[in-house]
């Protein structure tokens, strides 16, 4: 089965609403000058929650072939939440993707696997696609127990979920000691644990969606990497941090030579 690629740049906290349609604008510049096929992969900006209007009116006016997310989910879905945002209002501005579980919220809003599932869920209800992150910090990786733990995530992250939602919802595999540190997973290491979450997958549900769900690496992953990191069967694509502020260089990174 052939899965389409997908990168998706994870802006976390950065640029104001002016600065996030300059970026968006001068992606799809550099994308149009590349003679960019958005067949050959999908393309994903998500910015903080202040730019998504900002975004989706430059994304709408040029007509590009851009989708863009937002970077978390409440699972409430209207009322009393001081400084919460439902599905509905995401999916009211046009938001495609949701990432869940980044393990910035993990460590600093203190999200459970069973807190990233719900807030799974809630995205699929709302019809947008949740990108599940998991990954394992430095301890776990020396102690060998990488796989362990992340299927771990996986199991509590997907409880309730049916095989149609999966089939449709991307999981990204970012391991915490390589994200904004430079220090890249091996290609190696990447696929070792994109495979045993496929084969989780398939475990959990069946082969079918296994096959159908996207599976990204995310950690350090720049224009001079993407390449091999894709190359690994169980890689369908990327979630880019640093390296998808800058228009040019999140350019070669979408435009990668497959
Ligand atoms: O969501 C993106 C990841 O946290 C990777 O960030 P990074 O590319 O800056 O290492």
């Amino acid at each position: 089965m052939t899965r389409k690629p997908l990168l998706a740049g994870n802006w976390k906290m950065n640029l104001d609403h002016l600065e996030a349609i300059s970026l968006v604008e001068g992606l799809a510049a550099h994308l149009k000058d590349a003679n960019f096929d958005y067949d050959k992969a999908d393309v994903v900006v998500i910015p903080p929650f202040t730019d998504i209007r900002s975004v989706q009116t430059v994304v709408e006016a040029d007509e590009l072939g851009i989708a863009y997310g937002a970077q978390d989910v409440s699972v409430h879905e209207s009322g009393a939440y001081t400084g919460e945002v439902s599905a509905a209002m995401l999916s009211k501005l046009g938001v495609k993707y949701i990432v869940v579980g980044h393990s910035e919220r993990r460590e600093y809003h203190n999200e459970s696997d069973q807190l990233v599932g719900e807030k799974a869920r809630v995205a699929l209800a709302g019809g947008m696609i949740p990108i599940i992150c998991c990954g394992e910090g430095l301890d776990v990786r020396k102690a060998g127990k990488q796989v362990e733990h992340v299927l771990s995530q996986i199991d509590g992250a997907l409880e309730g979920i049916s095989a149609e939602d999966v089939a449709r919802s991307v999981i990204a595999y970012e391991p915490i000691w390589a994200i904004g540190t430079g220090e890249v997973a091996t290609p190696e290491d990447a696929q070792e644990v994109c495979g045993a979450i496929r084969e989780r997958v398939a475990e959990l549900y069946d082969q079918n969606t296994a096959d159908a769900v996207r599976v990204l690496y995310g950690g350090s992953v720049k224009s001079s990497n993407v390449k091999e990191i894709m190359a690994k069967p169980d890689v369908d694509g990327a979630l880019v941090g640093g390296a998808s502020l800058k228009a040019e260089e999140f350019s070669k990174i979408v435009n990668f030579e497959a």
